[in-house]
């Protein structure tokens, strides 16, 4: 099908004073309108939305390139075309009969055709009942629907809106907007195909299947975004908010590219500290690297070498190395493992000290005995069974690795002396110094949220 408007490299203009050359607001600019949809023309002020509106109406001509409407060359004013303009410009002495009949007398249609054409015209807007009313007499918004009456009862191919809510209240372009939506939507609508000139983001994404984002200076097309929504557009849904939050990226950062692209960012859930998982390793393993490392030069050495001297495979060492990155003790980076600071500390202080160092770096990295800790708090008895834990573990692992999960925990939170476990029992104790309220643990509320 015939593209109702297509602009083929167009630039404008303007004349500088005193033959100082030209002025160049559009560059290379290249469009087309189709039967049914709604396109809006986005940009920021001064990039040329209203002089490309008015090029496209033939109200003036391009400096350079070509328009074509329904397959013709538009040359002078375009008829397949009417306009609705922010300022209403309706005429103070003429009734709103009168006013929405003008266009059509100017297209020499009979008086009859006017005024049955009008008067659906008024009806479809809303205004039954003031046909006969001066401007004077009518709100801001009715004002408007007299724009728009006098713009549908030329029945035009294409309905150019160039800001048209923009002088309203916002309650009143709300209910507006709305209202021509629902007539897009009803199919009631007096034109095959909409274009909106806005630099309204919200407006935009609400009304259009298109957006077509001009940059300025001089005015040009930076891209386009499809408004990829069911009908009516949701203004609650997160694609609107995602495609809203996009343009809005765009036009306030004039050097990206307008890829159309858009990503709906998923609300992250917060993460239950039984969804990571633990490095399979007892405490007395990851001292043991610890102790090693730290009698090298500068407490670092290279992974392959330290293997070789423990006999173990890599794979085998690399759980201790994650254990001991995760507790801050330690870090690797290309192929060496280096001690931290508190790392070497852990490795040459005292039995005692070096559990009070583990208990800190255990609390400050490994969210999971945080919790733990956390719910036997909670318990007057402080105690609670493993399988009240194990079945934490279970909503994101095997049974089988929840189980070493549980081990690696409870060994860990043993040798830091936060919990005690039963095994005959199969439960686990708070330790006193944890239970006591002086202790390191935060509370609940501060690690849930
Ligand atoms: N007839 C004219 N003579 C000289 N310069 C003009 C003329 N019409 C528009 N301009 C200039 O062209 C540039 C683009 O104007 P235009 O009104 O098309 O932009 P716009 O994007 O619609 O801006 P706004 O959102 O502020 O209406 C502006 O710098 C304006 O001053």
């Amino acid at each position: 099908m015939t593209p109702l408007i297509v602009v083929e490299q167009v630039y404008k203009s303007f004349p500088l004073p005193q033959g100082k050359g030209g002025f160049l607001v559009l560059n290379d600019i290249s469009l087309q309108i189709k039967v049914g949809e709604v396109v809006a023309l986005l940009g920021r002020s001064g990039s040329g939305k209203s002089t490309l509106l008015r090029i496209m109406a033939g109200l003036i001509p391009p400096t350079q390139g070509r328009v074509w409407s329904d397959g013709t060359l538009l040359r002078g004013a375009n008829r397949q075309v009417a306009m609705v303009f922010q300022s209403f410009a309706l005429l103070p002495w003429l009734t709103v009969q009168e006013n929405v009949e003008l266009g059509l007398e100017a297209r020499g249609v009979g008086r009859e055709e006017r005024r049955r054409r009008a008067l659906k015209a008024i009806d479809l807007v809303g205004l039954d009942g003031f046909e006969s009313a001066y401007p004077r007499e009518l709100s801001g918004g009715m004002k408007q629907r007299v724009g728009f009456a006098r713009a549908f009862a030329l029945e035009p191919q294409a309905l150019f809106m160039d800001e048209p809510f923009s002088a309203l209240d916002v309650l009143t372009a709300e209910n507006l907007r709305g209202e021509i939506d629902d007539l897009w939507q009803a199919g009631m609508f007096p034109s095959q195909s909409i274009l909106i000139v806005t630099h309204n983001i919200e407006e935009a994404v609400f009304l259009a299947d298109r957006v077509i984002v001009l940059g300025a200076n001089p005015g040009r097309i930076r891209g386009e975004v499809v408004i990829d929504l069911p009908r009516p557009h949701d203004r609650t849904s997160p694609r609107f908010k995602a495609l809203v939050d996009y343009i809005y990226t765009v036009m306030t950062n004039p050097d990206i590219e307008v890829t159309g692209k858009v990503e709906v960012a998923v609300p992250k859930k917060p993460r239950s500290p039984y969804a990571q998982p633990l490095p399979h390793v007892r405490v007395g393993g990851i001292s043991g690297l610890l102790e090693l490392v730290v009698d090298q030069p500068s407490a670092q050495t290279d992974i392959p070498l330290l293997a070789e001297r423990l006999q173990l495979a890599v794979d085998d060492l690399l759980p201790i190395l994650d254990a001991a990155q995760m507790l801050g003790f330690a870090e690797v980076s290309q192929g060496d493992v280096c001690l931290t600071p508190v790392g070497q500390d852990f490795a040459t202080t005292t039995i005692l000290r070096s559990k009070d160092l583990f208990r800190q770096q255990a609390l400050d990295n490994v969210p999971v005995l945080v919790s733990m800790v956390q719910t036997l708090r909670q318990k007057r008895s402080h105690t609670m069974g493993a399988d009240f834990f194990l079945a934490l573990w279970d909503d994101y692992f095997p049974l089988a690795e929840a189980e070493r999960l549980f081990a690696t925990a409870v060994d860990w939170g043993r040798y830091a002396e936060l919990f005690e476990y039963d095994a005959n029992e199969e439960r686990i104790y708070l330790s006193e110094p944890a239970a006591g309220n002086g202790s390191d643990i935060p509370p609940l509320e501060e690690e849930l949220g």
